[in-house]
């Protein structure tokens, strides 16, 4: 039921003429791209996928500069990408990066929440949920090799992975820090970060709007591993070879296990959670919030 209801809004996205009109990025074979069978690397504007048929992973690199926020574009790209792994037998794990330098991904895209329709925020909504849904219900094993910045939506987005490596750079820091815009992490944004660090930990976190340097991420426990920065993708490697060791079918049913009480919540209060969402952000106070910090990131330059 669950899966039918994701699928639904998944094939509507799919719909939406900029959707079908998504490129497949000009395919190149080498060493990350499994080149020795001659698999090509494939993908959208904003998703490069390095597929290495040999050991079934794909490296799936976010690239939507500057700053890999997450737009419904990306969003959409970044399901249709997950979709064609999952239903590619070749494939058992994922790792998810960037190729952004310094960034793994800067969140929600804050000028999908800034100014716009109604209309739009509810569609904006559905595709930050299916995201989260479809991320943290994978079949797949799906390791962050966090390579960048990770804030609020960023830090989401690698929470739902089963599995963290972070470069050690002081600049990672990753968090959720919702609170320091003026808004609230909605309650899945929490639960998810409960199940990764426990509820005072989250406490803290969320009302202190916290990001992590690496070794603090690493000590609460919003990461797994720390590396240095040139062998973060080595890590996530040999971390998923030890993942897709483990019987499949019982890794997957205990990933299930573990998380479909969560997911579930999110499932049955789906249409409330969006009547939440665009309540707030249409808030005249969200608003200006939102719009002062915004300007606070454009003027940093000048
Ligand atoms: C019940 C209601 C629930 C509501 C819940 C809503 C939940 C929201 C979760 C979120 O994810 S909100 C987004 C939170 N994100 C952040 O706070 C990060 C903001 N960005 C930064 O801190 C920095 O940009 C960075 C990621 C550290 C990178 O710094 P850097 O110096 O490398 O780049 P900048 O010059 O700051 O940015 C370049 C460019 O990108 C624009 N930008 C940055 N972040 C975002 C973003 N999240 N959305 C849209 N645009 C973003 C920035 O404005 C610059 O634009 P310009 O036009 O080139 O000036």
């Amino acid at each position: 039921m669950a899966l039918a209801v994701g699928m639904r809004v998944l094939t509507r996205a799919l719909l939406r003429p900029w959707a079908r009109g998504l490129r497949v990025a000009p395919g190149r074979t080498g060493p990350a791209a499994g080149g020795g069978d001659g698999m090509r690397c494939f993908g959208s504007p904003r998703v490069l996928v390095e597929p290495d048929p040999a050991a079934g992973v794909a490296v799936v690199k976010m690239r939507n500069p500057p700053v890999n926020s997450l737009s419904l574009e990306f969003l959409t790209e970044l399901l249709i990408s997950l979709e064609k792994l999952e239903n590619d037998k070749t494939f058992h794990g994922i790792i998810l990066t960037s190729d952004c330098p310094g960034i793994f991904s800067a969140g929600l895209d804050l000028t999908e929440m800034c100014g716009r329709k109604p209309e739009h925020y509810v569609e904006y909504w559905k595709a930050v949920q299916e995201t989260w849904l479809r991320f943290y219900l994978s079949n797949l094993v799906v390791i962050a090799a966090i390579n960048g910045v990770s804030p609020a939506g960023g830090c989401l987005l690698s929470l739902t992975c089963d599995y963290r490596v972070l470069a050690n750079n002081p600049k990672y820091t990753i968090g959720l820090n919702e609170t320091l815009l003026g808004i609230v992490a909605p309650f899945w944004f929490k639960d998810t970060m409960v199940n990764t660090i426990g509820h005072r930990a989250t406490e803290r976190a969320l009302q202190l709007g916290l990001l992590f340097p690496p070794a603090e991420a690493l000590r609460v426990g919003v990461v797994d591993q720390v590396v240095p920065e040139d062998q973060v993708q080595s890590t996530a490697r040999s971390v998923m070879a030890q993942w897709l060791a483990i019987p499949d079918h019982a890794r997957q049913l205990t990933k299930t296990l573990m998380r479909k009480p969560t997911a579930d919540r999110l499932l049955t209060e789906r249409d409330a959670d969006i009547q939440t969402f665009v309540r707030f952000i249409c808030r005249d106070s969200v608003q200006k919030s939102l719009h002062a910090y915004l300007e606070k990131l454009k003027q940093k330059k000048g």
